[in-house]
């Protein structure tokens, strides 16, 4: 399976990069494991709604620019659905069993996903109706593709 990791800007903060360095390392005995980072776009402190719809959508056109038409693309988002790690681990042996080999997981930057990448995503998964920072996003998802790969190989994971 080959999973790629869509992210918006340069993630600066060593102890994250750490953390998500090791993670992929482990993922990568399980799938191929890609991290691709757009540029963000940058944008002042204060936007008003329409300049952060605009700001999206410029972010969400690099995203898109990344995504082959046979990807199957799961969007990070707030309001999406929620499921059990065991839950993850059913859907995405169930993609693998169908052929769907290619899965993209994206992230949104600070002020999140673009209408137009939402609407690209076959489903949209949510971590809890809690705000996360887009950067720390990354970390808890590769942990979770790990563990999705680990219970589907029946593999021991403390619980
Ligand atoms: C700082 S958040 C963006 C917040 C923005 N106000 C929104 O509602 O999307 C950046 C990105 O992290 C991801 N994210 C943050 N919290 C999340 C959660 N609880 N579940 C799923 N994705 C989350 C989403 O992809 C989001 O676009």
């Amino acid at each position: 399976m080959n999973i790629s990791i869509i992210t918006v800007g340069k993630l600066k903060e060593k102890y994250l990069k750490q953390g998500i360095d090791e993670y992929a390392k482990r993922l990568s005995a399980y799938a191929k494991i890609d991290i691709i980072e757009v540029p963000d776009e940058k944008a002042p402190e204060v936007l008003s709604d329409a300049e952060m719809i605009k700001v999206k959508e410029k972010e969400g056109e690099r995203i898109l620019s990344k995504i082959g038409q046979d990807t199957y693309v799961i969007a990070l988002a707030i309001n999406g659905k929620m499921k059990s790690s065991e839950q993850l681990a059913a859907d995405l042996d169930k993609l693998a069993t169908y052929g769907k080999s290619k899965i993209a997981f994206v992230i949104g930057g600070s002020l999140g996903l673009s209408d137009t990448v939402l609407r690209r995503a076959d489903e949209k998964l949510s971590f809890s109706p809690m705000t996360f920072p887009h950067q720390l996003m990354r970390l808890i998802l590769v942990e979770q593709v790990y563990r999705s790969f680990r219970i589907n190989r029946g593999e021991p994971y403390h619980k």
